[in-house]
């Protein structure tokens, strides 16, 4: 094993001893969802649970499992963990080990594509809360701007772990013989430019006017205003889309439209488009909601929904500027 581990790499990067330990014990529960998503055929817990979540979704069973893993197993240098799952921040400020950070996750992201054996994930976001905290809600709506690392994990033909703490993003694979996280990929960067879009399509009646004009004006391929053919992938699990324009470029577009307007978008401020936008702009790309940087979006509770455009920096100019024509 030549390559570096996980805590090699973030020691070598100079990152605060408590932030390793917590980056630790979140790799440790990734590997423990991982074997659980793997196993879930055999186990029969790849369905549906009768529980429905603070959004409304009916749980998969394995929402749920991985929501318990987590919150099990993360804990070290933990003031509070808020999670996708659960309605109410679980504050840990009396727990042995507790410390300053809070971590925003998505136990399970893509879930929809458990029971057919595509790639989900879990997604990370972490934050250190500077003064002593006061145990209220309100001090957890921190915008992503104040992320100090996020990530994600994928469960794929491997699972991977893909981490940022400041210095670009880095990619990990799961060793299954040594069951260590070793460095695959140093420095994932995306392509300022791109000819691959990822959008869920059969939303297209519903969409504003500019994600419709800029997806039209895409297929219009080389005889159109874009002058080059695009290709498109939608893989219904935003880790498997990221994952994808991290390692080869793209744009991933979730946006506002008149189906999901009511609840400000589909997927999460707080542990899906920050931690993502983070990764996303440590990789040299951009994530905007159309209407500024999802970064700098002000949060005002857990689980509110935003309007997701990211990807290779120069396409998400553009989508911008369609929206501000
Ligand atoms: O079903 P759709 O419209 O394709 O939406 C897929 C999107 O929903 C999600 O599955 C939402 O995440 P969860 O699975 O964590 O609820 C994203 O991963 C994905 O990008
Ligand atoms: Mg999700
Ligand atoms: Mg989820």
């Amino acid at each position: 094993m030549s390559q570096p581990t996980l805590r090699k790499q973030l020691t070598t990067q100079t990152t605060p001893d408590d932030l390793i330990r917590l980056i630790e014990d979140i790799a440790s529960a990734c590997r423990r969802i991982g074997d659980e998503v793997r196993h879930g055929a055999f186990a029969g817990i790849l369905g549906a649970a009768d529980s429905k979540n603070v959004q409304g979704e009916t749980q998969k069973e394995l929402d749920v499992i991985s929501d318990e893993i987590f919150a099990d197993m993360v804990s070290s240098g933990v003031a509070a963990l808020v999670s996708e799952e659960v309605e109410t921040v679980n504050w840990l400020v009396d727990a042995p080990n507790a410390g300053q950070f809070i971590v925003y996750y998505d136990p399970l992201d893509g879930s929809s594509n458990l029971d057919v054996n595509l790639s989900v994930g879990t997604i990370f976001s972490i934050v250190r809360l500077t003064t002593d905290v006061a145990r209220d809600d309100t001090t957890t709506r921190i915008p992503g701007t104040e992320q100090i690392a996020a990530g994600y994990a994928i469960y794929g033909p491997s699972t991977q772990l893909v981490v940022t703490v400041g210095q670009g993003v880095q990619a990990y694979t799961h060793h299954p013989g040594s069951g260590e996280f070793l460095l695959t990929t140093p420095q994932m960067r995306i392509p300022e430019q791109t000819s691959e879009f990822a959008i869920n399509a059969s939303r297209y009646d519903m969409w504003e006017p500019p994600v419709r004009a800029y997806i039209d004006d895409c297929l219009r391929g080389a005889d159109g205003p874009r002058g080059r053919k695009f290709n498109m992938r939608w893989c219904a699990s935003m880790v498997a889309d990221v994952h994808r324009i991290l390692t080869r470029g793209g744009v991933f577009l979730y946006p506002k439209d008149s189906g999901n307007a009511e609840q400000g978008g589909k997927l999460r401020l707080m542990y899906e488009a920050n931690p993502m936008g983070l990764l996303v702009e440590a990789a040299g790309g951009a994530a905007s909601t159309g209407a500024g940087r999802i970064l700098e979006v002000a949060p005002t509770g857990h689980h509110q929904r935003v309007a997701v455009i990211l990807g290779s920096r120069d396409e998400v100019a553009l989508i911008d500027d369609y929206h501000s024509r």
